[in-house]
Formats: structure tokens, C-alpha cells, sequence
């Protein structure tokens, strides 16, 4: 197991900076998630710590020690890529086994290693096939089991389910986060998917354009964004934001483009009086008994998703979704959003969360 830091880590590619001044601390055992749109520069920040890039300025530490100018293949750390990047020509046991052969560890270890690893990933049936007679999630098992046989320090994740259909990506899900349970190792895991990242996280990085935008616990984030991108990128479906502008005479009220004035939540800093917001309210804070404004929109669409339906409709600030779970929503052309004050978040125009 390890901890690991990074301290003022940057990286630019032909004098254009992709990753900007990073710190970062990963706790020892935990299961850490880089989560961010595409190039946001997830994947680089991981190939920095395993050392497959070299970071312009600052250091990479693992278990207090920098490790800069230490090779990937001492760094005890095992990666898992997208594309599994087996090879072809050898059977499961051959390619588990392959990287501590090279390594110089003795048969009977390396033979003992791959059973273990085989039996925790439940494969032992497939250890004489070739990844050509394998599935993908098989093919997957193999990479993973490939990096557990090497007992490392640390595991890195680098989009290891992109390419496995939606069922499979959950039942993967679920195993590594077992996996994680039972090894107790560090582990680093890269995706674009938030829904991965809030399911599998001890804690999530939110990424944009070579900045952590947010680093805490998966629950942490998604009730207290620190601002409108982190709000919005977690969450499914997405959080709405309404455009209002704070109410000109000191009133704690702001007023939404149709001119409905709505109650803010008491603010430490409150917005200065005419000053246009952004009200975030999530779709599941927009059906309740407690609420304390209402909107009545036309809906769009509706989907039933069995227990609760997710109401697509045109609000004063563009699409609305609306987590309904009564059943009435496909008698009615129209929703009745409601909005509790105390879930709202409010942001200023920049995106800043004001508090
Ligand atoms: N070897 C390279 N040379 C030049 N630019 C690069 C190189 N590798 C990455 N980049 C650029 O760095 C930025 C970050 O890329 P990175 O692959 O880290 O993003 P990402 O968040 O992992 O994206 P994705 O989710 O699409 O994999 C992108 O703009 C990318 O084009």
C-alpha cells in the first residue's frame, strides 16, 4: 500500500501547459477516481505518476519519497489500460505471468502468483485460452490479473470498462470495487464517466482544462459543489440551473426570467442587490411537499424508468428535468416543478459558489 502526492505538478507538450500546477494527496489504501470531460488531462496525470511521462515541474511522491528520476518498473506500480494490451500469441497463465518472467522471479513463484490471482478474479478456467477466445470482460480480468500478480504498491486505472457493453461495465464495477475491498491497495482509477466516479470513489477528482476543479468524497461534492462545473458534471440526469437576478431593494429574493421571484437560502456572503445568479437545483429537489417556490412548465418528454420518471420540460432557463415519483406525469401536458430552497446551490455568473 502507499500514499501518494503530488506537488506543483505540471506538463506541457510543445510549449502548450495541459496540466497546471497540480497538488494533489492520495490516502494510502484508498480508492481515488480522475473524472473530467475529454482532454481535460486525466490520463496524462496518470501516466505522470506511473512515470510513463515525465512532468515539466514538480515532483511526484510516493510514500513521502520523490520518485522523479525513479523508473516505472520500480515505482511499484501496476497499470490497466483501456485496450487490456495483451498478447495475442500466448494463453491467460503466459500473459499474467509475462512481466515478472522478464523480471526475473522464479517459476514456481510466478506459477503460484497466477493461481492466486486467477482464483481471486475466478478466470482458473481460462488460464490455457488465448485472448482471441476470450470476451471482454475476460479479456479485462486478464489485464487486471496481470497487474495483481505483481503485487503492486499501487494500481492505475486507466479507463479499464470503455470497452465493455452497459451491463458488463456495471458487473465490472461492482468486482473491482470488491477487488479494492479485499487487497486494501491504493488504487487510481481514470474516467469520464461520473457515474463510475461517484459509485466506486473513497474520493473523486473533478478535472477541467488541467485544473482539479474539486477534490473530496463522492457525497461531499455532489451536495457541496464548489462550483457550477463540478455541480453540474456530477449527477444523472444533470442539475438545472436557473438564470435569476437578486432582488434590487436587500430582499434575500431573487427573480427568474418570467418574473417569478423565488427565496434564496440564507447566504454567509450574500450576492449584491441586482446581481445576476445561477440557482442549481437538482431534478430530485424539484418534487416535494416542502417546497418553497413553483414553476409550472410544458413538458417535453417524458421517460419511465419503473419506480420514478424523469420529466424533461422547457423552462425560463432551457431544458428542466424533473425527478417525478408519483405517476401522473403522462396525464398532464404540464409539470409543476417545486423548488426547495434549502437544496438549492447558488452560484455566481463565473461559476463560483457563493455560500
Ligand atoms: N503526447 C502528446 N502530445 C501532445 N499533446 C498531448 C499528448 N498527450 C496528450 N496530449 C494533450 O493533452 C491534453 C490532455 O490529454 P489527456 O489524454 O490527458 O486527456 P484525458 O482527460 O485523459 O482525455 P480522454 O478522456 O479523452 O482520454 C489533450 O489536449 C491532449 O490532446
Amino acid at each position: 500500500m502507499a500514499q501518494i502526492q503530488l506537488a506543483g505538478i505540471s506538463k506541457s507538450f510543445d510549449k502548450t501547459e495541459v496540466i497546471r500546477k497540480t497538488e494533489l494527496e492520495i490516502e494510502d489504501g484508498s480508492f481515488c477516481v480522475f473524472v473530467g470531460p475529454s482532454g481535460c488531462g486525466k490520463s496524462t496525470l496518470l501516466r505522470i505518476i506511473a512515470g510513463l511521462e515525465t512532468a515539466s515541474a514538480g515532483e511526484v511522491r510516493i510514500d513521502r519519497k520523490a520518485v522523479n528520476d525513479v523508473d516505472p518498473s520500480d515505482r511499484g506500480i501496476a497499470m490497466v489500460f483501456q485496450s487490456y494490451a495483451l498478447y495475442p500469441h500466448m494463453n491467460v497463465r503466459e500473459n499474467m505471468g509475462f512481466g515478472l518472467r522478464m523480471g526475473g522471479t522464479p517459476k514456481a513463484e510466478i506459477a503460484a502468483r497466477v493461481t492466486r490471482a486467477a482464483e481471486i478474479l475466478q478466470i482458473t478456467q481460462l488460464l490455457d485460452r488465448r485472448p482471441a477466445q476470450l470476451s471482454g470482460g475476460q479479456r479485462q480480468r486478464v489485464a487486471i490479473g496481470r497487474a495483481i500478480v505483481r503485487d503492486p504498491k499501487v494500481f492505475l486505472f486507466d479507463e479499464p470498462l470503455s470497452n465493455l457493453d452497459a451491463e458488463l461495465r456495471v458487473q465490472m464495477r461492482v468486482e473491482i470495487s470488491k477487488l479494492h475491498k479485499s487487497l486494501g491497495t491504493t488504487m487510481i482509477y481514470v474516467t469520464h464517466d461520473q457515474t463510475e466516479a461517484m459509485t466506486m470513489a473513497d474520493k473523486i477528482v473533478v478535472m477541467r482544462a488541467g485544473v482539479i476543479e474539486q477534490a473530496g468524497a463522492p457525497l461531499e461534492l455532489y451536495t457541496n459543489p464548489d462550483n457550477a462545473f463540478v455541480a453540474g458534471f456530477l449527477g444523472s440526469p444533470r442539475m438545472n440551473f436557473f438564470k435569476a437576478r437578486m432582488a434590487a431593494d436587500g430582499e434575500n429574493v431573487a427573480t427568474l426570467p418570467d418574473g417569478q421571484k423565488v427565496p434564496l437560502p440564507a447566504l454567509a456572503n450574500p450576492p449584491q442587490p441586482g446581481e445576476e445568479l445561477l440557482l442549481g437545483v437538482r431534478p430530485e429537489h424539484m418534487d416535494s411537499a416542502r417546497a418553497d417556490a413553483r414553476l409550472t412548465l410544458p413538458v417535453d418528454v417524458i421517460e419511465h424508468l419503473g419506480t420514478t420518471n424523469f420529466v424533461y420540460a422547457t423552462g425560463p432557463a432551457g431544458e428542466t428535468v424533473v425527478v417525478e415519483k408519483r405517476d401522473h406525469a403522462d396525464a398532464t401536458s404540464h409539470v409543476h416543478c417545486m423548488i426547495e430552497v434549502t437544496n438549492m446551490r447558488v452560484f455566481a455568473l463565473t461559476g463560483a459558489r457563493l455560500r
